[in-house]
């Protein structure tokens, strides 16, 4: 099962121990608890071992130095050292404190130690009853997470007090009814006790676990609409044949260096480059073809690219660049090493002989120019002045047809 199971309150039940019906979840809970259960375990360990070594201190003034003092300080003595010892072991491993093994042998040596030293002990009837009592709740109140052997050791202190006191001094029938009926209270107001704050953790660490479920649900969530959304923008701003800008998204980044240009003064050169005579490749070859030379010289024009620069498919067979920072002299020269390397594509599919070829129109934004449009018409008009010149040339606009500069 998953953790995640739990928010739904079914695996988030308890049984009679206090424990979560869900052994996963059970599980999950005591290894989270294990540092906080050894570490309050140790500190009642101590407890118990400091405080039956005071209580020699009672012993000696009740019995002065004697043969049966001498028996409950060695009583007392092995008890606090087990206790002390297993303090140790579960300060170094930490997993002790919910193994039975270790925990039974130590608890059985203390309770053992309590019910030797009421023989030993002169005091009366009512002093052992009340320190059973309290030593019964201290069983409830200072071990974690172990209804059933807490249990079991109270019900071998209950059973085990009244067989002593019954070997030590055989009790009158009121006082045995008395004893029972203050044992059996004692133990109900431990047992409750422990339960209720058993469920009120447990049912605070369901909630805990539920949350973070929903957290992590959430998150994936949010990630998965993020990369949707990636996806989508990609998708918005690609064109789906290229892979390039389409040309909404080239209008948006052109734009913006459009307006950096004129803000700044610097220059922004603008190509039109149209593949030529594409209409009688298509029809030769096949639209499924058109489409591999389209992708073929828009990922060798995007090659031949600062990644300053902005390329984008413009419609059809023609692309539209543009250049920051490039004047008119290096965007020739730009233009005429994209045209010369379009040339020189060899591909599998032409006939023998022929070659690829582009024509560039190339328009330069003019200062204080409104309208990034103005230099993309011109860009167009010099591309169409260089087909109508033959093709396969990069015409620069606003000079004259003598400025086709170059041809295969
Ligand atoms: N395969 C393919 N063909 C396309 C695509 N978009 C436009 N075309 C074709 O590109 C051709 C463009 O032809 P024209 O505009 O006449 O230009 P051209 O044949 O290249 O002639 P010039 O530009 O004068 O050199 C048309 O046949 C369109 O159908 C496309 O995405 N894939």
């Amino acid at each position: 099962m998953t953790a995640g199971k739990n928010e739904a309150g079914e695996g988030a039940s308890l049984d009679w121990r206090d424990e979560f019906q869900d052994s996963a979840l059970e599980a999950l809970y005591r290894r989270t608890m294990q540092l906080q259960d050894a570490q309050q375990l140790r500190y009642a360990l101590w407890i118990i071992a400091g405080i039956f070594l005071l209580f020699g201190a009672a012993d000696y003034i009740l019995l002065g130095a004697s043969l049966q003092l001498l028996a409950l300080l060695l009583i007392r003595l092995v008890v606090a050292l087990s206790c002390l010892a297993l303090a140790r072991l579960i300060g170094r491993q930490p997993a002790q404190a919910h193994r039975p093994r270790p925990l039974n042998l130590v608890y059985f040596i203390a309770i053992s130690g309590l019910l030797l030293s009421i023989l030993l002990h002169p005091g009366s009837v009512g002093l052992h009853i009340s320190s059973v009592a309290v030593s019964s709740l201290a069983i409830y109140l200072l071990v974690p997470n172990r209804l059933p052997w807490i249990l079991a050791w109270n019900g071998y202190l209950a059973g085990g007090f009244i067989l002593v006191a019954a070997l030590w001094k055989p009790l009158s029938p009121g006082m045995l009814v008395s004893s029972i009926l203050i044992l059996s209270f004692a133990n109900l107001m431990g047992w409750l006790t422990y339960s209720r704050l058993n469920r009120l953790q447990r049912k605070q660490f369901a909630l805990l676990v539920a949350e973070r479920e929903v957290n992590r649900k959430l998150q994936k969530e949010i990630e998965e609409r993020q990369l949707l959304e990636a996806q989508l923008r990609h998708m918005a701003s690609t064109d789906p044949l290229t892979g390039i800008a389409n040309r909404r998204h080239f209008f948006e980044l052109a734009e913006r260096e459009f307006r950096r240009a004129q803000r700044e003064g610097t220059p922004l050169a603008i190509f039109m480059v149209d593949i030529d005579l594409f209409k009688t490749l298509n029809d030769h070859h096949g639209h499924a073809t058109g489409d591999l030379v389209l992708t073929t010289v828009a990922s060798c024009c995007a090659s031949m690219l600062r990644e300053t620069d902005i390329i984008g498919r413009y419609g059809g067979e023609e692309f539209v660049i543009a250049l920051p920072q490039a004047d008119l002299e290096t965007a020739t020269f730009i233009a005429e090493r994209l045209r010369h390397k379009v040339t020189s594509l060899r591909l599998p599919m032409l006939d023998e002989g022929q070659h690829l070829s582009v024509t560039v129109g190339i328009s330069q934004v003019e200062p204080n120019e409104a309208r990034l449009e103005l230099a993309l018409q011109r860009a167009d008009d010099a591309l169409y002045a260089g087909k109508a010149r033959g093709r396969n040339c990069v015409v620069v606009a606003g000079e004259a047809p003598s400025s086709i500069v170059a041809r295969a």
